[in-house]
């Protein structure tokens, strides 16, 4: 009974029409003759030998050469050929090392590269992390435009596939970055369908920077706080605006603050420009007590200072009105920077609310009024909630050190940014002072580190910068 088709419930052939559509139309297979597929193949080999010059001159001239030299003088003239070039090359290396690197070292690397990671690996990573499109059975891959590298990075400018947008790399940076074997990767949008991935090859910033030498004329929109990870100067603006600088306990905020007034300690000593420091914790700013012009540590003379520095800035913006426009420091009207360590201690930790409110009103008149007067404020915060301070969108400029949460770095950067790379959350916490800022003109954020000021750094500071007295 058991073997009769009958037994049981009734058995549905998985293929059996469903009852409502009894004809069903399905494209017929049909078989690619092998001369087919032979000739496809065929013609792309003919296409990539013919586009070979172009996309490999340098490579395909030396063959080119040698081959000649070979078939018209042996291995003599080919010997002879390889000598020249050697030494040329040698010569070129010795005497002019920079624009050897450039035209030959950097386009080498860049080559060897784009065939051996890139080439290699472009299909399985794309597809794997899901940068692969398909359309009717079809499979759509972004296409390599060219690699070229610097002294620290790759940069692979791609054609994206069209009805992708650059933002879905921007949410695979990550799997890029491990695909690729680099320890990160970055987005720039060039235009349409054209972006750039960039790929450092090592950690630039790994080394802690030494104190940066002082500026003796100041440039206070400019001021050397570090290094950027392609190896150019970090240059932090104060005049004309507010820098936010966030980061966990030990993310090496101090080494920003430090870096800043190191960088302008030559304007103070001329007396064209002041800090006024708030310095809840006592450890970080207390060190330099002789270079500020004011100095508060405890809550209530904290948001003293900051009143008086209300007061002074509005006096200032009394005189100016009808008469200036923009400030220009000098001894009379000094640049003044008021310098605000763990800016939550006033505004969300202090258990006495009035406290709190009056802090909280100081700081945003002096972040709302202050930037055209030459008042700036430069304040570390460890925590970027909107709870712990709401009035983060005050401060034009914000700096994200290592932070906590990956959801805080977009609170800091502005939205997008951690999308765009700055993954300030995966930040080593072996590397204080490393950080990701955003530069003036451009929307990607840039990986930087500000130098380490020693505290024998900030003793000379204090010895060679007049005291101009502190005052509670
Ligand atoms: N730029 C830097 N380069 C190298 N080491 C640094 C740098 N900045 C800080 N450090 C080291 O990290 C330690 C912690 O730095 P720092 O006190 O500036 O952190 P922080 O963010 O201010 O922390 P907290 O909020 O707890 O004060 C310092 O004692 C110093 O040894």
């Amino acid at each position: 009974m058991l073997g009769r088709k009958s037994a049981g419930a009734a058995q549905v052939q998985p293929t059996a029409p469903v009852p409502a559509r009894t004809i069903r139309f399905t494209t017929p297979v049909v078989e690619t003759p092998g001369i087919f597929i032979l000739t496809g193949w065929l013609w792309r080999f003919l296409r990539a030998l013919m586009l070979l010059p172009a996309q490999f001159p340098v490579a395909v001239s030396a063959l080119g050469a040698s081959i000649a030299a070979y078939h018209f003088g042996g291995w003599i003239s080919l010997a002879v050929l390889w000598s020249v070039v050697d030494v040329v090359l040698l010569v070129w290396w010795r005497r002019w090392p920079r624009s050897f690197r450039e035209v030959v070292a950097l386009r080498a690397l860049a080559t060897w590269r784009r065939l051996w990671v890139y080439r290699r690996h472009w299909q399985p990573v794309l597809v794997v992390s899901g940068l692969a499109e398909s359309y009717l059975e079809r499979q759509y891959l972004p296409q390599i435009r060219g690699v070229s590298c610097s002294a620290w990075a790759d940069r692979v400018r791609v054609r994206i596939v069209a009805g992708t947008s650059p933002a879905d790399f921007e949410k695979r940076v990550t799997e890029l970055a491990h695909g690729f074997g680099a320890p990160s990767c970055r987005i720039e949008v060039r235009g349409p369908r054209d972006v750039v991935l960039e790929f450092p090859r090592y950690d630039t910033l790994a080394d802690p920077i030494d104190a940066l030498p002082i500026p003796e004329v100041p440039d206070l929109a400019a001021l050397p706080v570090g290094i950027c990870e392609d190896g150019e100067p970090w240059l932090l603006r104060l005049h004309g605006t507010h820098v936010l600088t966030v980061g966990v306990t030990g993310a090496g905020k101090g080494s920003v603050l430090w870096s800043a007034i190191r960088a302008m300690s030559s304007a103070i000593t001329a007396g064209i420009a002041e800090v006024w420091a708030i310095d809840p914790k006592r450890m970080e700013l207390s060190y330099g007590l002789a270079l500020f012009a004011h100095y508060a540590a405890d809550a209530e003379t904290a948001v003293a200072l900051l009143e008086a520095a209300v007061a002074a800035m509005q006096e200032r913006a009394e005189r100016y009105a009808g008469r200036q426009r923009v400030h220009v420091p000098t001894v009379r009207d000094p640049f003044t920077v008021v310098v605000l360590d763990e800016v939550a201690f006033l505004t969300a930790y202090h258990p006495d609310r009035d406290i709190r409110r009056r802090a909280e009103n100081a700081i945003a008149t002096l972040t709302s009024q202050g930037r055209s007067v030459g008042f700036c404020v430069l304040a570390a915060l460890q925590d970027p909630r909107k709870e712990v301070l709401n009035l983060r969108n005050l401060f034009p400029d914000k700096i994200a050190l290592r932070l906590d949460e990956a959801s805080q770095v977009d609170m800091v950067l502005g939205e997008g940014a951690r999308d765009r790379g700055a993954n300030a959350h995966l930040i080593d916490p072996e590397l204080p002072g490393v950080g990701f800022v955003k530069l003036e003109g451009s929307p990607v954020p840039v990986r930087v580190r500000a130098a380490f000021v020693s505290d024998a750094d900030i003793d000379h500071m204090t010895a060679e910068a007049a005291p101009t007295g502190v005052e509670g």
